[in-house]
């Protein structure tokens, strides 16, 4: 492992504390949700801001992550500058979800790190600096919803090495 002088912290996700970084996707009563098909489903409705961008077009994808070794220590995030992109989980694991806010290139101290439970996707919004897919445990698919246009959507930068520190217990 790299050498990381400096360590990030793990955080439960809540739609509250993604809030500056795009939507968490979950069906809890955190969200709207009401009764359709005549009693038989409920529905968490409206979730996410999904954004293609100009000339893009919304496609639905699975990727298969395999699983990330721990500890773990970002030393790139990427971006996608014109269209935003989400993730849920389809294998019934956790997995990390490491950000920072647009604009400015993420620096140590703007870094967040989230615990994502099984059951929780996350909206990316357009220009959110993210770590590629950081499964855990064993390989994992999730359901991307994300752009496809003509001309680049992704920057990259790399960072001075920030170690993940695993939640406690
Ligand atoms: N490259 C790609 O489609 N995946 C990344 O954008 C990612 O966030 O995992
Ligand atoms: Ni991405």
């Amino acid at each position: 492992m790299i050498e990381a002088p400096c360590r990030l912290q793990v955080e439960p996700l809540t739609i509250e504390a993604f809030r500056p970084f795009g939507e968490v996707l979950e069906a809890s009563d955190a969200v709207r949700h009401f009764t359709i098909n005549g009693g038989n489903t409920e529905r968490y409705h409206d979730l996410a801001r999904l954004e293609p961008g100009a000339d893009g077009r919304l496609i639905v994808s699975i990727f298969r992550g395999l699983p990330r070794s721990l500890p773990f220590t970002v030393s790139m995030m990427e971006r996608h500058p014109k269209a935003s992109q989400a993730f849920f989980p389809l294998s019934g694991r956790p997995y990390l979800v490491v950000v920072a806010p647009p604009g400015e290139p993420p620096t140590a101290a703007t870094l967040r790190c989230f615990l994502a439970g099984p059951q929780q996707g996350v909206n990316y919004a357009t220009g959110t600096w993210h770590h590629p897919l950081l499964a855990l445990d064993a390989v994992s698919d999730f359901l991307v919803l994300d752009r496809a246009g003509e001309g680049p959507n992704c920057d990259e930068v790399t960072l001075d090495p920030v170690a993940l520190i695993p939640p406690a217990g």
